[in-house]
């Protein structure tokens, strides 16, 4: 399938929103546990909602509310019944509805976090629902994963290769993973991350600020260009 071609979705007009940061990856990969570490690095400096996808639980928002790293009142569930690419990919409604629920709730925000139910290799968002996306793999899955590619692989806009503390103990070679991801991703970012032992996922963080600003920044601009100013 190919999932960049067969996006009819246009991305919602972007002025005065919050950026729209998807997370896919395969089961297990650290998925929520990256969104946790998130709102814990940014909740303090930025306004932030959380969508979360499962297929027949609402399992990680409610993980995340326990959690207490965000206002629970700013985390939602949509329960897909159906594959999770086909919520974040096919079909975005329910989840569009989710994202536009938080802005109208709490807007105006600076981002909002939505984390897809876990799936396989070629799981990528719409750009009708996420302006940008990161993909989040598992050390434990092998060191082979990257090279295998795939459109979340491939295409996301940083790639997070997690659970780095486990390398050792399932003989995982990460400058194998490290060469072969680069070799796919066409100088696009990837970063390594033990979510165990930086809870706060301080590289990534870094990443999403950076992202954050540049979309502020840009869509001030735009807003700018396309506002007439009055005549004095
Ligand atoms: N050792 C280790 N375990 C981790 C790390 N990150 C997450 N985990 C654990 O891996 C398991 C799965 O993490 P989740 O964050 O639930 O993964 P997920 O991708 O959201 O899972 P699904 O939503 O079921 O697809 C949990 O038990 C986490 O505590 C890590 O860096 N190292």
């Amino acid at each position: 399938m190919g999932a960049q071609h067969d996006d009819l979705h246009d991305a919602a007009d972007p002025h005065g929103r919050a950026l729209r940061l998807g997370i896919g990856g395969p089961v297990g990969s650290g998925k929520t546990a990256l969104v946790a570490a998130l709102c814990r690095s940014l909740g303090p400096s930025m306004r932030l909602g959380v969508v979360t996808n499962d297929i027949y639980t609402t399992e990680d928002a409610e993980f995340l509310r326990r959690a207490g790293v965000l206002d629970p009142e700013r985390i939602l569930a949509v329960q897909t019944g159906c594959c999770p690419h086909t919520a974040i990919r096919d079909d975005i409604a329910a989840n569009l509805d989710a994202v536009e629920t938080l802005e109208e709730r709490f807007g105006p925000l600076d981002l909002v976090i939505v984390e897809s139910g876990g799936d396989n290799l070629t799981a990528t968002f719409s750009r009708g629902l996420a302006d940008r996306q990161i993909f989040v793999l598992d050390v434990s899955g092998g060191d082979k994963v990257p090279r295998k590619g795939g459109p979340g692989v491939t295409m996301a806009d940083l790639l997070v290769v997690n659970k780095t503390d486990l390398a050792p103990l399932v003989g995982a070679d990460l400058t194998v993973m490290s060469r072969d991801a680069a070799a796919v991703r066409d100088g696009r970012p990837v970063l390594f991350t033990s979510l165990r032992e930086d809870r706060s996922a301080h590289s990534v963080a870094e990443w999403v600020t950076s992202l954050v600003n540049t979309w502020k920044h840009a869509n001030a601009h735009d807003h700018e260009r396309t506002t007439p100013t009055t005549a004095a």
